[in-house]
């Protein structure tokens, strides 16, 4: 089975097309105002009716019950990823927004932090193991930076997505470091922080498509 790609922080209609077009799995909109990439929900909205038979994925940062109530009613997205500081039980809640499932960010920099992650199993559907961002960011993903990926090598608690740092150079040896049947990237296929390269993206997919987990 080759491994499922997300490319994340979807803003502009060329990538839209061009991750679609690679054969990207999912398309990740960030709705959270400090990220460079930023969007709001109605553009979210009008860009994921280009997904074809990719997935949507609301990338957001400790919701309220109201921003989750608009993400459902004007994306309706497959499935919410949560990237701030949400507990097992409110992953559980989210789940009611989303239509496939409910990923909660982990960050990692050692051994630690990824068997603590376990604690999401039967709460979650998936883990996003992610960078740790830098001391004092004003936005917990995004970051471009990676770790030791072999470091979630053998986690089998529940489902796991790779982030943090991966480009299309990398990630072919990314995937055989740490098993990962699913990746997903940002940074690594953009010009600059929210220009997106199209080139980049359809290298990306192509080369994890490519990878096997080892
Ligand atoms: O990318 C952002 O700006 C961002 C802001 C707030 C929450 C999450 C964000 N990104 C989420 C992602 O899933 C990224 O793809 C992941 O952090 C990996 O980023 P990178 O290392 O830059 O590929």
């Amino acid at each position: 089975m080759s491994v499922l790609v997300k490319i994340c922080g979807m803003s502009d209609e060329a990538s839209v097309r061009a991750a679609v077009a690679a054969g990207a799995d999912w398309l990740g909109f960030i709705i959270f105002p400090k990220s460079p990439r930023g969007v709001s929900l109605a553009e979210a909205a009008r860009l994921s009716a280009l997904k074809g038979s990719a997935k949507s994925v609301a990338v957001l940062v400790d919701p309220d019950d109201a921003l989750l109530g608009q993400v459902l009613r004007v994306l309706a997205p497959d499935i919410i990823q949560l990237h701030g500081q949400e507990s097992p039980e409110r992953c559980l809640d989210v789940r009611n927004y989303a239509r496939e499932g409910v990923w909660k960010a982990v960050p990692v920099s050692g051994a630690a932090d990824v068997a603590r992650a376990s604690r999401y199993a039967g709460f979650a559907d998936a883990v996003l193991f992610d960078a740790k961002p830098p001391a004092g960011a004003d936005r917990p993903g995004g970051w471009g930076e990676g770790y030791d990926y072999s470091l979630v090598k053998g986690f089998d608690a529940l489902p796991f997505i790779l982030a943090g740092g991966l480009t299309p150079d990398n990630v072919t040896d990314a995937i055989a470091a740490s098993g990962a049947m699913a990746v997903d990237t940002v940074s690594g296929v953009e010009q600059e922080p929210g220009t997106k390269d199209t080139g980049k993206i359809a290298a990306f997919v192509h080369a994890a498509k490519r990878g096997v987990a080892g």
